[in-house]
Formats: structure tokens, C-alpha cells, sequence
């Protein structure tokens, strides 16, 4: 369960029901809302822009409400829901609307504690697909990645849906160290960029990992390689400080995130495992969006072998699996 902002109880007068004297006479309307983001940055900085104001959420929901009649108090819940997916860093939002008033023919009669007439509930999560590149090369590995897999499985507001079977490959960057394992693993998140990697940097420490030299031997690496589909309104491009490499970022970004991995689409070790995980995806590469089947062919695939058998057939698609 994730971090929330809750606003309970939030009166409202406005405009909405089916029948006609409803839209010219405006009623009381109850909203409790809660958004699920990560609040732990504004927590340890005690900065606001690290967060969300609640004025302003209650504003927000408030203009929402004062927007032209709707019929239903489902359709209100539903806009009010969408306004609050509308800041990035929220993941999900739950909305209850009550109609204490409202005209059902028969009154309703306050109970201790609950208030009474109708309400509606709906939540609604962010959903993007997201694709995580494993490393290991030090240790157990197979047992390292089994576990690692285990962890990402087990996250919340993550779904895996597809896992790339296991392949041995000649490490990349220079340094001197032992072969790798990697592989990739593909589903869909409702987490913002920032909270995945945290989580994924926990899980890292979790397997022993220690960030000493770069590019240096590791238990375990987790990286985010893409999140959203490239092209799609929802695709998250994020420049990381790092390097000063700026894969086409949207906005001057905060965060050290880089979204796309501004390397993975030159590393065979990503490519190929993401390619049989789901080889009908699209990757963003410094030429554009390019069909993940069409880059993987361009691609020097030498160093990459295919690894032992691990366990995660089960969650194989069988058309991306092992060829
Ligand atoms: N998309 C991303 N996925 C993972 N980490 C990222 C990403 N963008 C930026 N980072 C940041 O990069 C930092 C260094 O990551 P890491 O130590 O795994 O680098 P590396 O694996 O040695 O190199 P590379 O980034 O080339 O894979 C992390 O602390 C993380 O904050
Ligand atoms: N083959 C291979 N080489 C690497 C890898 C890796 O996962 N596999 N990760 C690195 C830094 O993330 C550096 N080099």
C-alpha cells in the first residue's frame, strides 16, 4: 500500500442529478478523495514541491464539481478521478462522492457516524507499461536473479507480465569483471519513474549491492529502461544528470532519472532479452521510435549466449521465449 494525501468531507455545492430542477438548483455534494504517490522525498525534505499542496487538490476538485451538469454522481467521481491522475506524481486516486440531498423519493435518515443518501466509489491507477533490465555477475547469480524476479513480482503497483528467459553475456564498459547474467522483464506500472527506482534500488541493496565503481562488478543491477510507450502521450522521457546526457528531455528534470536509458538501446545484453520477452515492441532510440524486431537485427549480438534454465518459464510468453 502506498503513501496517500486524503481529503475527507470535502462540501460542495453544485449542479448535477437527472432530474431537470437538479441542474438549475445547486445541492450539497460530499467528496472524499485520496491519491497514492510516494511521499517519502517530501517527508525527509519537508519541501512542499516535493509533494502536492491539499488546497490546491481541493480547489482542483472543486472546480471539477463547478463544471457544466452531469447527469450522475459517477460521471462526477469519474472527472474528479481523471483531474487528480492529471499531476504526475500522483499513481491512483479513490474518490467517494455523496449526495446527501438527493431527490430518491423516499428520505434519508442521518445513522451515527455515516452520512446519510447515496454515494458512489471508483478508483482509478495510472497504468504504463515499463520495461526493467537485470544484471548480476557476482555471487549466485542464477539465485540472485530468481530472488531479484521474486522481488519484482511481489512489488506493488507493479505487474510483471512477461520475463525473458536467461542470457550469459561478455561484460560491456571496460572494466575487468566477470561475465553476466541478464535478462528483462516487461508489464505495466501505475508507479511514478522516480518511486520505481527507488524500489528497485532497494531491492538492489536487498541483494547485496554496493555502488562503487562504475560499470564495476555487481550482485545485482535493476535499471528502468523505459516507461510508457515510446511515441504515446503517456511515454516519460526524463533528462538524468549524469554524463549531461539529455535524452531529449521534455522538461529540466530534478530527478538523476534518465527515461529512455539513455545506453540501452546500443547493449545487446537489454536488447536481446527485452526482444525475446516481447519482440513486438518499440524502443526510442537518438533516430526515433524504432521497432524493437528491426533493432535487435541491427545490433552486434556476439557477446550475448544463451544462459542456464531458470524459473521463470511460467511467466514466458511462449512467442517472445526461447528460440
Ligand atoms: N533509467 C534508469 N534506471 C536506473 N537507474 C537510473 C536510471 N536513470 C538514472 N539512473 C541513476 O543512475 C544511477 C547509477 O546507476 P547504476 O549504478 O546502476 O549505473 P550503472 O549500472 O553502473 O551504469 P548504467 O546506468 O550505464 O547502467 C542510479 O543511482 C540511478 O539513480
Ligand atoms: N554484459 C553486461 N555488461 C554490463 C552490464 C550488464 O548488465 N551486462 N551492466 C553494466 C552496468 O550497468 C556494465 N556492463
Amino acid at each position: 500500500m502506498s503513501d496517500t494525501i486524503t481529503l475527507t468531507g470535502l462540501a460542495i455545492s453544485a449542479r448535477h442529478g437527472v432530474l431537470d430542477f437538479e441542474k438549475q438548483i445547486p445541492q450539497p455534494f460530499v467528496v472524499d478523495l485520496s491519491l497514492e504517490a510516494d511521499l517519502a522525498p517530501a517527508g525527509r525534505s519537508d519541501d512542499l514541491t516535493a509533494s502536492l499542496s491539499y488546497a490546491d487538490v481541493a480547489a482542483r476538485v472543486v472546480e471539477v464539481a463547478s463544471e457544466e451538469p452531469v447527469d450522475l454522481i459517477e460521471t462526477l467521481a469519474e472527472r474528479i478521478a481523471d483531474a487528480g491522475l492529471e499531476w504526475a506524481f500522483v499513481e491512483a486516486v479513490d474518490v467517494t462522492v455523496r449526495k446527501p440531498h438527493a431527490p430518491a423519493g423516499v428520505p434519508f435518515t442521518p445513522t451515527t457516524g455515516v452520512m446519510a443518501g447515496p454515494a458512489v466509489s471508483v478508483r482509478r491507477e495510472r497504468r504504463r507499461a515499463v520495461v526493467i533490465a537485470m544484471g548480476t555477475n557476482l555471487g549466485r547469480r542464477v539465485a540472485t536473479m530468481r530472488s531479484a524476479l521474486e522481488s519484482l513480482r511481489a512489488l506493488d503497483g507493479l505487474d510483471v507480465v512477461h520475463v525473458s528467459p536467461l542470457v550469459e553475456t561478455d561484460p560491456v564498459g571496460g572494466v575487468e569483471q566477470p561475465d553476466y547474467l541478464n535478462a528483462v522483464v516487461v508489464g505495466f506500472t501505475r508507479l511514478t519513474g522516480e518511486h520505481l527506482l527507488a524500489e528497485l534500488h532497494r531491492i538492489e541493496a536487498e541483494h547485496g549491492r554496493r555502488r562503487d565503481v562504475r560499470w564495476g562488478a555487481r550482485t545485482l543491477d535493476l535499471d528502468i529502461i523505459s516507461l510508457g510507450t515510446p511515441g504515446e502521450s503517456d511515454e516519460v522521457r526524463a533528462g538524468g544528470e549524469r554524463d549531461g546526457v539529455t535524452p531529449g528531455a521534455a522538461e529540466a528534470s530534478k530527478s538523476p532519472l534518465a527515461l529512455p536509458h539513455p545506453r540501452a538501446h546500443e547493449r545487446a545484453f537489454v536488447v536481446v532479452p527485452w526482444w525475446q520477452a516481447a519482440p513486438w515492441m518499440t524502443l526510442r532510440t537518438p533516430e526515433g521510435v524504432v521497432a524493437l524486431d528491426d533493432h535487435v537485427r541491427a545490433l552486434d549480438v556476439a557477446g550475448v549466449r544463451r544462459g542456464p534454465v531458470w524459473d521463470a518459464e511460467e511467466y514466458l510468453d511462449l512467442e517472445g521465449g526461447l528460440r
